[in-house]
């Protein structure tokens, strides 16, 4: 497989600035030296709790942030600075699908603008041209021709989430950063959203950046998934080495906290949850360093990567 993105040892931190001199006095580390791959097609999962620095590493990756330090290489080329960013038209191969598409779709801008935009900052084509390939998309995400005069408050949740796909892929990405893009919307549309996700994401050959705290969905969606706490990975690897053997304390947590659909289960997995969470406090220390950061990825199979103590663990 091809890697189209690789992020090596990216830092994003934030500077705190305090005092009658505004000065620095400290950073949120947001994110902390991340190693992450992704290849050409395939959906990699980043999951973590609120504030693990998840959408940090999403907006760096499209340029909404930037890097304090490391390396992003797209394609093999180094695209740390701007200038090659825009020789390698990365801006218009890497998107972003937002988590809240009523905050992020435009919303003074009618459905045909808000699609067509894209297009004309990287594409100059003429009207008639234009029409068809908004024409087009509309028809990809399901959505008929005369909503293209309509405003985004005019749709339901899952409908803007659609128009925000056709935006995202109106320029024919490779890459696409999608940062919770259904955990705004009800569960049974949640599916249709995800589902449609997938099948364009097959008919186009888009990798993707999956971003989600939930991790159902990520097992619905992903074929790689990174674990993040503390904008640092804990554990990265395959779904099933994620999902069938988790070596991380908190991505044992993480697993616990899923709520089961089976009725009869429910005070099982509630036992279980206690003794993970008791297991948790008893040994995170063994975990993280003096200031709560998660220790160095190692390899621990094929396609495993946990950040577990020199001696290991009971
Ligand atoms: N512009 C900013 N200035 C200062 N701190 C920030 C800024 N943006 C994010 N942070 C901090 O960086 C950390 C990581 O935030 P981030 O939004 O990336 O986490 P997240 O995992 O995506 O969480 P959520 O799911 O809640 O969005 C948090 O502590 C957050 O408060």
């Amino acid at each position: 497989m091809n890697e189209i993105l690789t992020l090596k040892n990216l830092k994003v931190h934030y500077p705190i600035r305090s005092g009658f001199f505004n000065r620095v006095t400290d950073n949120v580390y947001a994110v902390d030296g991340i190693d992450l791959t992704i290849n050409e097609g395939e959906t990699v999962g980043l999951v973590g709790e609120s504030g693990s620095g998840k959408t940090t590493i999403g907006k760096t990756i499209v340029g909404l942030e930037n890097m304090t330090s490391g390396e992003m290489i797209y394609k093999g080329q180094d695209i740390s600075k701007k200038s090659t960013r825009n020789k390698l038209k990365y801006n218009k191969d890497v998107q972003m699908i937002f988590q809240d598409s009523m905050s992020s779709l435009n919303p003074r801008k009618n459905i045909y603008d808000i699609i067509s935009e894209p297009i004309r900052n990287f594409e100059k084509l003429d009207p008639i041209s234009e029409r068809q390939r908004v024409n087009d998309l509309l028809d990809i995400v399901g959505l008929p021709q005369q909503t293209l005069s309509q405003y985004p408050h005019q749709f339901s949740g899952g409908q803007r989430q659609r128009i925000g796909i056709a935006r995202a892929v109106a320029t024919n990405p490779k890459l696409i950063v999608a940062d919770e893009p259904v955990s705004a919307l009800d569960l049974s549309v949640q599916a249709q959203v995800l589902n449609f996700m997938k099948q364009i994401q097959k008919e186009m050959g888009i990798a993707f950046l999956f971003i989600s705290h939930d991790l159902g969905v990520v097992r619905h969606m992903t074929d790689n998934i990174a674990v993040m706490h503390y904008g640092r990975i804990v554990e990265k690897g395959s779904r099933e080495a994620i999902f069938n053997d988790p070596k991380h304390i908190y991505t044992k947590r993480l697993l616990s906290a899923i709520p089961s659909i089976d009725v009869s289960k429910r005070q099982e997995n509630k036992a279980n949850r206690l003794q993970v969470e008791k297991t948790f406090e008893e040994q995170k220390y063994l975990f993280y360093d003096k200031d709560g950061r998660a220790l160095p990825l190692k390899k621990i199979g094929e396609m495993h990567w946990a950040a577990l103590p020199e001696g290991g663990t009971k």
